[in-house]
């Protein structure tokens, strides 16, 4: 099976419960679903034209549509011949679920990588029992919600953007419908925008929830 990438990097995680863990990002082409503040918009389309071999796609210089296919042992010998030396692998796009994930992140996990996946919660979640799920559901998904309450359960935490009170009203009420009780809850503000900041830390505050600002835009890495 191949995947196509758009993105294999060496970066620190920037995002929820593993923020500051040195990170490998492999991000997949493809997403249907369209949020209009989206920072990986480059990632939407899967067009055939845009398809270039692994070597142009690693030497990008910066981010573009086009993206190369790797099957999962081309990824774990790139990553042995880049000398990477992260132990954990982060699946992102795009939307990693509108593929199997399975074959890659057992093959990653047979090496020793420990594996976790960036997914909206639009499509099943595939993949290892060992792989750890962070679901960003979004409001007025294009995609909808028919998989949504699967993707909830089997969430080892929930990240959900915010720059508007009405967020905050529709996670309540996803968490509601969801019976979401146990799992971490990380607020993340849009964009680096003061006000969506301000809310989500004091949305944190009211409802015990996390903080996530995206530390790498802070710090100017990818
Ligand atoms: C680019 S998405 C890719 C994975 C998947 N499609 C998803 O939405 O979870 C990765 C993460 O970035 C978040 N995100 C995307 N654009 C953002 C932005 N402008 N500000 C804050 N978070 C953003 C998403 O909510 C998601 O948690
Ligand atoms: N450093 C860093 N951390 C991240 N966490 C989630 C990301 C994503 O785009 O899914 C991301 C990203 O693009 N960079
Ligand atoms: S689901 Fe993720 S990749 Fe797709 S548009 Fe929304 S934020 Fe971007
Ligand atoms: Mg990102």
């Amino acid at each position: 099976m191949n995947y196509k990438i758009n993105e294999l990097f060496e970066t620190i995680q920037g995002e929820g419960s593993f923020t500051g863990q040195p990170s490998i990002f492999i991000r997949l082409q493809g997403c249907p679903v369209g949020c209009s503040w989206c920072d990986t918009k480059h990632t939407w389309d899967i067009e055939l034209a845009d398809q270039v071999s692994p070597e142009v796609m690693l030497n990008k210089t910066e981010e573009t549509v086009q993206w190369a296919n790797f099957s999962a042992e081309d990824v774990l010998a790139l990553v042995k011949d880049k000398g990477f030396q992260a132990k954990h692998i982060v699946i992102t796009g795009g939307e990693p679920c509108m593929v199997d994930l399975t074959p890659l992140c057992a093959a990653l996990e047979q090496q020793g990588y420990s594996t976790q996946i960036e997914t909206s919660g639009t499509f099943e979640i595939i993949t290892t029992e060992k792989c750890w799920v962070t679901v960003s559901p979004k409001i007025n998904m294009r995609g909808g919600y028919k998989v949504l309450a699967s993707a909830m359960s089997r969430a080892n935490e929930i990240k959900h953007p915010v720059a508007t009170e009405q967020h905050i009203d529709e996670l309540k009420a996803l968490l509601a419908q969801h019976k979401v009780v146990n799992t971490p809850i990380y607020i993340q503000p849009i964009s680096q925008k003061k006000r969506a900041t301000e809310l989500a830390i004091a949305s944190c505050i009211a409802n015990n929830w996390r903080l996530s600002v995206q530390v790498h835009k802070y710090i100017g890495i990818e």
